[in-house]
């Protein structure tokens, strides 16, 4: 049977970096990617404070939008937090939800971020879940059971391919510059194929993002293992011109 075509995402998470003057980066990057298209979708996910200007400024482009976090309920008093309603107001297309730094910064629970995926997708935002393991789960033997777990309680029954992305993130690779070898990524990410294809009509089609440690010097290596489809990147999206390195693994040479 032929493998589905799926068009791979590379997502940018500036995480808490970011002021005013740094969106001359994504100014950057979109003219980079103008001159030198990727055959790749190209979002960038700056904090909350940028969303709009970032819009504003990319509107048109190749680049697009997304939220670092969002908070499960339409609107309320819930001091500090901001809706998926209120993220696609500003112009955002996607929402990362359940990042380790979450769910460890704020004791984020798989139930909880369900509830986010399904926020976003209800303000019609496409939810980039985030799922791995820690360094002693791994060594432990468990990173598969781990990862089964977090998709079973994260993913909410209406994902599809179009408004659900999985980013597989091993916790100990994030901000390392260590990663895991090319084998094991694919045994991951098959176990997480497996997964989607087993519980949603269109689950081979579902992108399933690599994240942890991705710069241009690997990018070519791990966005070549099977079932990877493209990349959460970090510290690598800061600097468009990193960033524009990385999408190289999606050009042709
Ligand atoms: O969201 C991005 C990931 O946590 C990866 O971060 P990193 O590329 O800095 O390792």
């Amino acid at each position: 049977m032929a493998l589905p075509i799926i068009t791979p995402l590379v997502a940018g998470n500036w995480k808490m970096h970011g002021l005013l003057k740094d969106l001359e980066e994504a100014r950057h990057l979109q003219a980079l990617l103008t001159e030198n298209p990727a055959q790749a979708e190209v979002l960038l996910c700056p904090p909350a404070t940028l969303i709009h200007p970032m819009t504003a400024i990319l509107r048109g482009g190749l680049v697009s939008v997304g939220a670092q976090d969002c908070h499960s309920l339409e609107k309320g008093a819930h001091t500090g937090d901001i809706s998926a309603k209120m993220l696609a107001d500003l112009g955002a297309r996607y929402v990362i939800v359940g990042h380790s730094e979450r769910r460890e910064d704020h004791n984020e629970t798989s139930e909880q971020v369900r509830e986010k995926a399904l926020a976003a997708h209800n303000a019609t935002l496409c939810a980039i879940i985030c799922v791995g393991e820690t360094l002693s789960q791994r060594d432990a033997g468990w990173a598969e059971k781990i990862v089964l777990d977090q998709l079973a309680h994260s993913v909410p029954d209406g994902a599809t391919a179009s408004n659900t992305v999985i980013a597989y993130e091993p916790i100990w690779a994030i901000g390392t510059g260590r990663i895991p070898k090319p084998e094991d990524v694919a045994v991951m990410h098959q176990t997480i194929r497996d997964h989607l294809a087993d519980r949603f009509a269109l689950g081979d089609q579902m992108r399933i993002l690599y994240g942890g440690s991705v710069k241009a010097s690997n990018a070519h290596i791990l966005m070549a293992v099977p079932n990877v489809n493209g990349a959460l990147v970090g510290g690598s999206s800061l600097k468009a011109l990193d960033f524009n390195g990385i999408l190289d693994a999606y050009r042709s040479k």
